[in-house]
Order: structure tokens, then sequence, then C-alpha cells
């Protein structure tokens, strides 16, 4: 059994069985949010029975919006008894105990915060749920928490009238809806359509010299800021993609993160470039750091670590236009899987 985690702590992720319709949850997935995590032996267990109602009593704590509360149940024979109760109650299925020996096993609470650090933690006892759920019940809202994320903003990457041919390429080639990539039950990716998470359409820039103009632009741009915010040098990048999200369609990408699939696991740095400004809605977020709007003047970037958990708000007018590369280095490449996007050289 591993060792309880102490305030300051990061959380431990994991993928496992869960009581979502998909049937497992990748825990990574979970921050942005106030999260309680709850390791019990048995839902039959005489406190858990006590505490369980506590936390279904005071349900409207858990929107998924500011927190979530997860059980992880220890007993095998809890798999046919719980339920999810959405949004925000949800139990894992741990009968191979490997949530528990990567929190100190069971009896035991943990609050995460929306990075998902260890808040605060203690053992199951009589009244400890209450104690829980009144904290949770004074917490900041997540809209107040933490940030500025750590992000690099980069004004005039494109001039205006580059921006301007990458949208007439853009609409002179055709778009078609955008996919998005997960893993299946084996782990090998796979992309998928799924209007409820990702709502926008692409277009690849295959003409060479178009794609040749995107890359001189980082690589005078982008590439040396890069080297001087995050001290890594990125010499390729892949997915030379141009993208639109419309209001017709309330264009949007949920929250994730752009490395967690084998596919992806070589991707370092995602830049997002937008390419004009007549629209509303479209801009970043960072959740795991508040609820800051990021949004680029039309030729200016937005580069983030592909490790944090970002998304896309709903455009409500008009269409946003973007560039999305991604940068990596010659390490990544040695580590690359088959990604569908070849990789370019950028520098060097
Ligand atoms: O539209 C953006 O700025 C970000 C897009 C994104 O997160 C992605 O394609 O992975
Ligand atoms: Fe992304």
């Amino acid at each position: 059994m591993g060792e309880a985690l102490l305030i300051g702590d990061p959380a431990p992720w994991f993928r496992q069985r869960c009581t979502t319709p998909h049937g497992d949850y990748t825990f990574d997935m979970s921050a942005g949010r106030y999260v309680v995590l709850y390791l019990y032996a048995s839902s039959r267990d005489p406190l858990t029975v006590v505490a369980l109602d506590a936390v279904r009593a005071r349900r409207a704590l858990f929107d998924d919006r500011q927190a979530s509360f997860f059980g992880v149940s220890a007993d095998t024979d809890d798999a046919g008894v719980l339920a999810a109760e959405l949004p925000g109650i949800r139990h894992f299925l741990d009968a191979d105990g490997a949530v528990g020996s990567a929190y100190g096993g069971s009896g035991r609470w943990y609050l995460l915060d929306p990075m998902l650090r260890v808040r605060g933690a203690a053992e199951d006892g009589p009244g400890i749920a209450e104690r829980v759920l009144d904290t949770v019940a004074g917490l900041p809202r997540v809209e107040e928490a933490q940030g500025p994320a750590p992000v690099l903003l980069l004004d005039e990457v494109f001039e205006p009238e580059f921006c301007a041919r990458l949208i007439a390429y853009l609409r002179a080639s055709g778009t078609s809806a955008s996919g998005m990539f997960t893993a299946d039950s084996q782990g090998r990716t796979q992309a998928v359509l799924d209007t409820g998470f990702k709502r926008r359409r692409d277009c690849t820039i295959t003409d060479a010299a178009l794609a040749g103009q995107v890359q001189a632009r980082l690589v005078r741009r982008v590439v040396p800021q890069i080297r001087r915010a995050f001290a890594f040098e990125a010499t390729r990048m892949d997915r030379l993609l141009l993208a639109a999200y419309a209001a017709e369609e309330r264009g949007a990408f949920g929250a994730h993160r752009d490395n967690t699939v084998p596919a992806a696991a070589h991707r370092r740095f995602a830049v997002s470039i937008n390419l004009n400004e007549d629209f509303e809605g479209g801009e970043l977020i960072f959740p795991e750091f508040g609820r800051t709007r990021y949004r680029p003047a039309a030729g200016g970037a937005a580069v983030f670590s592909c490790s944090l958990l970002h998304a896309v708000l709903p455009v409500t007018r008009g269409v946003r236009f973007a560039c999305l590369p991604f940068v990596f280095d010659e390490a990544a490449v040695r580590q690359k899987s088959a990604s569908v996007h070849p990789p370019v050289t950028i520098a060097g």
C-alpha cells in the first residue's frame, strides 16, 4: 500500500472502471474544479452508508462546474450496487486496488484543488463527511481560483494580409468536421466525431508554398520566444491546420489535453494563432488556473504546454478562424508513434 498524500502533493492520475456511461474514467479530466475523493472498503460499511447519504443530501455542491465527488470502492461486489448520479457524483470500481494503492488505502478523504493538488486530507471517521462537505461549501469559486495560466501571448505573428490569405485558402479548399483523438479499450488511438464536445471545421494546408510561409513565421517569431519563456528548443511541427469555429453551430472545443493519446504524445507546445477578430466567444480557457479568457488579436498567438487542460468557449457571433500547429523537438520525434500528421522540420 502506498503512502497517504500530503497537502500540496499532486494527486496521481489514473484510468479506472467507473460508474460512468462509458464504463471507465480518466481521472485527469476531472481537473478544473474541486474534487472530493472518498476511498472506502465497501459501500455497505455502516460508516460509509452514512457518509454517502450525507453526500447525496448535499448533492447540489457537486455540479461538475465548481466541484465533483468521486467515491473509490475497494469492494468488487459494489459493481452492481453503485450508480453515477450526474452531474457530480461518480464512483470508481477499484477491484484491482490501483487507485487505493496510489492514495494510501481505503478509509480516507481527499479534497483536491482545480490543479488536482491535495488541498485537504482526512482519515474517515464519524462526522468526517459533514466536515468535508462544509469545507466544500465554503470554497472560493473556481472562477476566482489561481491564475494566470502559464500561457505565452505573442502578437504580430502573422501579418493582416497573411491572415486574410489563410482564411481565403480555407474558404477555397473547403473544410470537414473535426474529429478527436481518443484511446480505445486497448489504448490505441482512434479519431471520433463528438459534436457534444467539439464543433469545428478543419482544413489542412496542403499547399507546400503556403505551409512554408506558415513555418517561416513560426521559426522567426514563435520559436525564439518559446526558447525564452520555456527554455525549450522547438525543431519540428505537425498539424498545419486551419480551423473554423462558427456561431451557427456554437463552435467550441471541450476541456482536453493535447498529448494524452499515443499518437499525440510527442506534442510539446500548442500554438493557437487567431486569424480574425469579427466574432464573439471562442476564447481559450485553462480551467486548472481559473476561468480567465484568452483571446489573441488577429495574427497573435497563444502558446502553451500540451499537458495543460484547455477548452475553447462557444462562438456566439461570426466565425473564429485559427491556425493551430503543434511544435516539438528531436527527443519527441524519437518517442513518436503513428501520428496522422507527418512532422516538418522547422529549424536547424
Ligand atoms: O482553437 C484553439 O485555439 C485551440 C484548439 C485546440 O485546443 C486543439 O485543436 O487541440
Ligand atoms: Fe487542444
